[in-house]
């Protein structure tokens, strides 16, 4: 397993190792050992899966607030995706700051989201299939969001992100600086 890590602290790439032969390939996508060496101990209690049909389509940017903030370690089952963690924890020297990679089935990599980031991606291919384990259950009443377009965020979306795709609850997201600091990290 190759591990990346990036300028905002806490947000690493995990690329698994793929064992190759004439079938195909076989790989461990992860291993708990290996995962809390590098980021301690956490409990995935829940696994999500999300199909978009549309290459270009967006959602996000999402988060849960306390005490359901989630850590999320993302990949792309099938086709590839622009990812994006913005990182919202109030007191980081990065806030606001987000960190961007092409996740794909090609590559098997994945990114570790931890609690306290907003997630967001664009697909770039149809089909596109997205599978993320989580920290911390669903709960709706502890859903929120920032506007995917967000000024200050100032995230660079690729050429085929198409705003059409939104969800109703993703056009009508507040702008960061809408927020209040009790719905942040
Ligand atoms: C997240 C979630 C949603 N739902 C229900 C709520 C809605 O009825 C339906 C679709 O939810 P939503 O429109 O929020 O799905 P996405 O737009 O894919 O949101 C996700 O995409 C971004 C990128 C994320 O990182 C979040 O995990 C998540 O918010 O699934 C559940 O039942 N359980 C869940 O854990």
């Amino acid at each position: 397993m190759r591990i990346n890590d990036f300028f905002i602290s806490g947000v690493l790439e995990f690329v698994p190792v793929r064992i190759e032969d004439e079938r195909g390939h076989f790989s461990e996508i992860f291993r708990r050992e290996v995962f809390s060496e590098r980021i301690g101990p956490v409990d995935f209690v829940q696994e999500n899966e999300s199909l978009s049909v549309r290459q270009g389509t967006i959602r996000g940017i999402h988060f849960q607030t306390a005490p359901f903030a989630q850590g999320k370690l993302v990949r792309c089952v099938a086709g590839a995706i622009f990812d994006v963690a913005v990182d919202l924890r109030i007191n980081s020297p990065t806030f606001g700051q987000h960190v961007c990679l092409e996740l794909s089935s090609r590559s098997g990599n994945q990114l570790w989201i931890p609690a306290g980031f907003g997630h967001a991606f664009c697909t770039l291919t149809p089909n596109s299939l997205v599978s993320y384990k989580v920290t911390e259950r669903y709960s709706q009443a502890h859903d929120a969001g920032v506007i995917w377009d967000d000024d200050d965020i100032a995230i660079s979306w690729p050429s085929v992100a198409d705003p059409d795709t939104l969800s109703p609850k993703d056009r009508n997201q507040p702008r960061l600086s809408a927020l209040d600091e009790r719905q942040l990290f």
